[in-house]
């Protein structure tokens, strides 16, 4: 017999995650207790423990039944964060959080991800092009590495334990240390990356102890690989091949089953392009490709001696998979692995916890409509069913047969395709895009609106209050009426614009009360959306949302469901609100709308055409509406587009064409307003630089954009490129309850002033204050008035003097 281990087979189908946050929020709702003080840590690991077997245990049912097929994703917070917890990567600045034994406990964990009295937490952003958050590590050349925490050796022997051989999870070190930024302490032009060789005896260590707790596989992701990043230290793409290849040579090089697990490198959210040679070259046992968004590699043979995981059903959206095409793909895959001598398992392409668990639990919904969608749940299964036809090809016909006949139900479907929106897109030209030109509108603007110079303003929201959420609920309980309702909102808003006008400012905003969310707001009320009930999926850390259905054609709803509605025409959504809230004052009352970007971006979106034509549907309804707030005499509308950079693809190559729709349905949507009606715009991350010409391109008048955390950096970015409209970068972080001095908001100020002209500037927070506290946002909210007038003084010193 041989004495050479041979790797266990890869398990013919998997998941490469799961959602982690539980069916009810379990999650959620048992780590804030644990933060709140309102249970101790052993009552938070029970349910951690109760959560990770029920998933366990779930999957299992759910047809995932070979050894390594469950993936141990379970995470308290985040998977980022999980892997440089284990390899022990606390930042310098946080002092000495390991124990006595060199151990990193649940405390430092949450200390990391929520900082403590001293410090910020860990820098939160956006994993790849998702609207999940990751934490990012800060590596210097300072940065310790020591196993830390042996937390997914516990995890993996305690499903062993209740009966099931997990796969575990780490981040791969590649990725790991591509993702990190340069730590405050590292020299300028530091590459994280250059800690590679540092960090890989520790992920050794460690898989050699999940080996010796029985773990046959473990996965070890390396989404970096399918992006073109801005590489801090100006890491190409060809130093990071070059890291893959050296990492994965360390990784493999012990003996499998003795020294290590079997091996998959997973490489989620794309197709590997030019680093797929690399991946293939590595000893990794298996490798997972993104086959939804990915192509097939044209050079199959370089597989040869793995298991090609075949990631075909997507695992960053909510439609049901085409499993027969799905199946051609893998009778090719078959032939071509019979020929070259590699195996094929199917997966997802990507982990499962961007979508809900499970569909069917959405019972209030359409049940056709309901029928096209795969949550969580509903993804296992096709994945099974396609394993089980790569096994036995015919053995799964009659299941491929039913998926695509409900499929083909789709485009027959009332609310699909509506031909009176279809006809509007069609009907569209160039003229619909464009407004007049900037120094037309702005003299048209400046003769009605006479603002002083550095006008305030705030984003829109204000705190909302525990009276107005419980308003909310009771509404939808039936508890009290609609009238009931919008007497409460009407007395927020008086409420809002009562403050603003005693704090001074000069744009005042309704406050946007009556939004449960700024995206699910407007889905409520547009035709073509539904929402979920149970629907969450993790957003970062506790957080989640609810990602709102976009199904059929857009356009605003006959007779809204709730309030003002009148029941035949396409009723406006917010006109009611900010007409009000003009009645209560002299000052102008800024409108208030989430772009179609954002509204795609934010909810699960139709796979049925390209993404320019939904956005184009949703900028009609945006644009109507704006047409609406104009004759209600709503001088001043904004249009929120937070989310234009989150959507930008990964490969450079795709940007440009994502950038021109995506700017153009943002022009669609705004460019039938008035010369004389001023258009704002807010977008809130930092990273400015690297959209600024499609920031340009939306032409808005009024930019605001955040600022506050990176002390005003953009206001460079704004001068060297010539920014030409109005602009307010962020003077206030509302990410924290700290309230800002008057003197510091002075000071950002007088650095704004130096590098954009003065007339162009406006003084405002970063973004909405719908999380903070009342307290603290009266108090930072009068220090940026009184800040803007010392400015604004400053400003007329200067002039008069001249
Ligand atoms: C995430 S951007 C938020 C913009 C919105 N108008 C608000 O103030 O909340
Ligand atoms: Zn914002």
């Amino acid at each position: 017999m041989a004495t050479q281990h041979t790797p266990a087979q890869f398990p013919s189908a998997t998941v490469l995650g799961y959602p982690r946050i539980g069916r009810r929020r379990e999650l959620k709702k048992a780590v804030e207790a644990y933060w709140s003080g309102a249970s101790s840590l052993a009552e938070l690991e029970a349910s951690a423990e109760a959560l990770q077997l029920a998933t366990a245990a779930r999957l299992t049912e759910l047809g995932l039944t070979d050894e390594a097929a469950v993936p141990g994703t379970f995470s308290f917070y985040d998977q980022v964060l999980d892997t440089l917890v284990a390899l022990g990567a606390v930042p310098a600045r946080f002092g000495t959080l390991h124990d006595d034994a060199g151990r990193l406990g649940l405390d430092a964990y949450f200390t990391l991800a929520r900082g403590n009295a001293e410090q910020q937490p860990l820098e939160m952003t956006k994993w790849f092009d998702t609207n999940y958050h990751y934490l990012v590590p800060e590596i210097g050349p300072e940065t310790v590495f020591s196993l830390s925490s042996e937390r997914i050796v516990e995890e993996f022997s305690l499903a062993k334990a209740h009966g099931t051989v997990t796969r575990p999870y780490l981040v791969g070190p590649v990725t790991l240390l591509a993702l990190s930024k340069a730590s405050d302490g590292a020299p300028a032009g530091f590459a994280p990356l250059s800690r590679l060789e540092d960090v890989l005896p520790v992920y050794a260590e460690l898989l050699g102890k999940l080996a010796a707790a029985g773990a046959p596989w473990v996965q070890l992701d390396e989404p970096a690989l399918v992006a073109d990043l801005d590489l801090p230290g100006g890491t190409s793409a060809a130093e990071l091949g070059a890291a893959v290849e050296r990492a994965y040579a360390a990784l493999t090089a012990p003996a499998v089953g003795a020294g290590r697990p079997a091996i998959l490198l997973s490489t989620p959210y794309g197709g590997l392009g030019e680093q797929t040679a690399a991946v293939a070259a590595t000893g990794a046992e298996a490798v997972a490709l993104d086959l939804f968004k990915g192509q097939l590699p044209a050079d199959l043979a370089q597989f040869a001696g793995k298991t090609v995981v075949a990631g075909l059903v997507d695992g960053h959206n909510i439609w049901r998979n085409d499993l027969a095409a799905s199946a051609a793909t893998l009778d090719a895959l078959r032939e071509a692995g019979a020929r070259h001598g590699f195996a094929v398992a199917v997966a997802t392409s990507t982990s499962t916890f961007h979508v809900p668990h499970d569909a069917e639990e959405e019972t209030q919904l359409d049940p056709q409509l309901r029928s096209w969608l795969a949550f969580a749940d509903q993804k296992v299964r096709e994945v099974v069913t396609l394993a089980g036809h790569l096994a036995a090809p015919g053995s799964q016909d009659a299941a491929l047969a039913e998926s695509s006949r409900i499929i083909a139900t789709r485009a027959e479907a009332p609310g699909v395709r509506r031909p009176e929106v279809r006809e509007r897109t069609a009907a569209l030209t160039a003229a619909d895009f464009s407004r007049s030109e900037y120094g037309v509108r702005a003299q048209a603007q400046e003769a009605v609106l006479d603002l002083p110079p550095l006008p305030t303003t705030t984003i829109g929201s204000f705190p909302q209050t525990a009276e107005v959420r419980s308003a909310r609920a009771r509404l939808n309980k039936g508890a009290i009426d609609e009238a009931e309702y919008e007497r409460l909102m009407k007395d927020e808003i008086a409420r809002v614009i009562d403050l603003q006008e005693e704090l001074g400012f000069d744009v005042l905003v309704h406050g946007e009360p009556e939004r449960n969310d700024m995206v699910q707001y407007f889905a409520e009320h547009l035709d073509g959306f539904d929402v979920t009930v149970h629907g969450w999926v993790q957003s970062y850390g506790s957080r989640c949302t609810r990602p709102s259905i976009l199904w059929g054609d857009v356009s605003r709803q006959a007779g809204a469901s709730i309030l003002w509605g009148d029941a035949t025409s396409a009723a406006p959504i917010t006109v009611p609100w900010a007409a009000y809230a003009q009645s209560l004052t002299e000052k102008p009352v800024k409108g208030m709308l989430t772009g179609p970007v954002t509204i795609l971006a934010w909810s699960f979106v139709r796979d049925d055409q390209p993404l320019a034509e939904t956005a184009n549907q949703v900028a009609l309804a945006l644009r109507d509406e704006i047409a609406d707030l104009e004759d209600a005499g709503i001088g001043i509308i904004q249009v929120d587009e937070p989310a234009l950079r989150e959507l930008l693809p990964l490969r450079a190559a795709d940007r440009p064409a994502y950038l021109d729709w995506s700017v153009n349905a943002f022009r669609l949507a705004t460019a039938g307003a008035a010369d004389a009606t001023q258009v704002h715009t807010h977008l809130c991350y930092s990273e400015f630089g690297v959209i600024i010409d499609a920031i340009d391109g939306l032409d808005a008048d009024v930019t605001s954009i955040e600022a506050a955390r990176s002390r005003m950096e953009v206001v460079t970015d704004l001068e060297a490129h010539g920014f030409g409209r109005g602009v307010g970068p962020g003077v206030y972080d509302i990410h924290s309850p700290r309230v800002p001095s008057q003197q510091e908001i002075e000071e950002l100020l007088a650095r704004a002033v130096e590098h954009v002209p003065a007339r162009q500037l406006w003084v405002n927070p970063d973004c909405g204050l719908k999380t903070r506290g009342y307290e603290e946002t009266e108090a930072s909210l009068r220090n940026l008035v009184e800040a803007a007038k010392v400015a604004r003084a400053a400003l007329a010193d200067v002039s008069s003097a001249v």
